[in-house]
């Protein structure tokens, strides 16, 4: 659980975002009505984390190098999408996030 990076952006409603073809948005809230879910936008404002690998879903031995993941907590109020580890990392080992959450649209089969 050691915090890698938060996953900074512009934070913007989904609906609004549905044409945007940037590859580095983030989910930041699935509200029970879509019109107020949130996401991070990252390609004008973000951090190192959005250059974080993402691993292939679709291959057993990808899935396995998962060593990153995201957790949303509520600071102060305002929910922050943290990347945290998930088990020790070796100096110089590479970092590996599923860019999946469960809406498991992010298409991920050409990812080495
Ligand atoms: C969240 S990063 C965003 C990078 C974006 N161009 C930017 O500047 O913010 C997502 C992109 O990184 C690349 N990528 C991430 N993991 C990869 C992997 N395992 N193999 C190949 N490409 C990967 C893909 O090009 C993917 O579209």
């Amino acid at each position: 659980m050691t915090l890698i990076a938060e996953y900074t952006g512009e934070v913007d409603y989904i609906k609004n975002r549905e044409q945007d073809e940037s590859d580095s948005m983030m989910t930041l809230l699935l509200a029970t009505n879509p019109d107020e879910s949130l996401v991070i936008c990252a390609d004008r404002r973000g951090n190192i984390a959005r250059f974080i690998s993402g691993i292939n879903n679709h291959k057993p031995e990808s899935r396995k190098r998962k060593n990153v993941k995201c957790v949303r907590y509520d600071v102060n109020g305002v929910c922050r999408n943290l990347l945290v580890v998930t088990r020790h990392i070796a100096k110089g080992e590479r970092l590996y996030i599923d860019y999946n959450g469960h809406e498991n649209e992010y298409p991920t089969h050409y990812f080495v």
